[in-house]
């Protein structure tokens, strides 16, 4: 059994750079120095370990396998400070999070490519950037096209720098900055998750959570809120049940739940109240989510602020990483993390 922090490369095959780093001899693959792969060994069945020690190695990857929350982060971080050209993620969604928290973490955008290896249940962000398989992935890090796409970035309740903590001491009530890739959706939607069936998770992502949550909600008035876009015209106020803030990922029209990643904006959805139609399966989601829906209000936005005017604070889901607070400002970083993209992505999944 290899351990976990293993396969650095054999330093004699190796020549320093003037920049201190090493690259390798035959000018083949740069050394595991350059590419570091972070693996959540967990991760949805648990069965990808093997697989992916195997291919990664081939690829000239050092790997670090997560035992924790927050280690990810501490990992990607590292790798940035360590001259890493490459960080990898082999996981779920929360993974993906967490490496690219540590990349933000680290300041690392402008030194590195972020790479997608789908390991989790869902692989809901794998599959928008056209990343099919395990194996895909490694093909398409050598050979794929590159993009750089936006990142979400929410900040609430403190103003202590997020780089100044330990991740695993953090405490989320007590405020902080992160990053999201696909989505941030709070209110009763966040608490929903345990309601939704995987067969359900599969086929609509995160409005699964949505139609869960109104499914088991009879009595549910909503919470008063205000939605502001610092002077860009788009406002709004009232009673909302869900609000999904979306990077990566929309909430579908028509289906469609891949957003743009590449317009530097944000897909905001908020359901403002319980819904009377029956809250059951893909046609209820078109319903529910289609362009003339009363009570869905849509907008789109670089930045944001959410305030709760009632005095409660709402839970909040970043990627399925939770934070609770009464208000919060939501931002893009345009176009900052590079990453290799299989052939079945759509820069822009409007232009059909
Ligand atoms: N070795 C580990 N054991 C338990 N939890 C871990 C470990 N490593 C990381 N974690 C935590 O598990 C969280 C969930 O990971 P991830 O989303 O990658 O897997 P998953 O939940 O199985 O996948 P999916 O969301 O697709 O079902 C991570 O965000 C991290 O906080």
């Amino acid at each position: 059994m290899p351990s976990p922090e293993n396969l650095r490369s054999d330093t004699s095959t190796t020549r320093n750079r003037t920049d201190g780093r090493r690259v390798r001899a035959d000018g083949g693959h740069p050394t595991h120095s350059d590419r570091m792969l972070i693996l959540h060994p967990e991760s949805g069945n648990g069965d990808h370990d093997h697989e992916v020690r195997r291919l990664a190695t081939e690829h000239g990857f050092s790997i670090r396998e997560t035992d924790d929350a927050g280690d990810a982060i501490r990992f990607a971080a590292d790798a940035v400070d360590d001259g890493a050209e490459f960080v990898a993620a082999a996981g779920g969604d929360g993974t993906l999070n967490e490496v690219i928290e540590g990349i933000r973490r680290a300041d690392g955008f402008e030194q590195v490519t972020f790479g997608v290896v789908p390991c989790g249940t869902g692989n809901n962000f794998a599959e928008n950037v056209g990343i099919e398989s395990i194996e895909h992935a490694f093909e398409v890090f050598e050979s794929g096209g590159r993009r750089r796409i936006d990142l979400g970035v929410v900040h609430w309740g403190t103003d202590e720098p997020s780089w100044a903590r330990d991740p695993s001491e953090e405490d989320p009530s007590a405020g902080g900055t992160r990053a999201f890739l696909n989505s941030c959706v709070g209110g009763f939607t966040a608490e929903a998750s345990d309601e939704t069936s995987s067969d359900l998770k599969e086929r609509l992502g995160v409005a699964a959570y949505v139609l869960s949550t109104l499914r088991v909600m009879t009595d549910f008035d909503g919470i008063r809120m205000h939605i502001d876009t610092h002077g860009r015209e788009q406002q709004w106020s009232g009673d909302a049940v869900s609000v999904l803030i979306g990077n990566g990922r929309r909430f579908p029209v028509e289906g469609r739940t891949q957003a743009d990643m590449e317009d530097g904006r944000l897909d905001v959805t908020i359901v403002e109240e319980r819904p009377t139609i029956d809250l059951v399966g893909q046609a209820a989601a078109s319903r529910l989510f289609g362009r003339d829906t009363e009570h869905i209000n849509r907008l789109k936005t670089p930045a944001l602020q959410l305030d709760v005017l009632s005095g409660e604070t709402l839970r909040f889901s970043l990627d399925g990483e939770m934070i609770e607070t009464a208000s919060l400002t939501v931002e893009t970083l345009e176009g900052v993390v590079e990453l290799p993209v299989g052939d079945a992505y759509e820069p822009d999944p409007d232009d059909d």
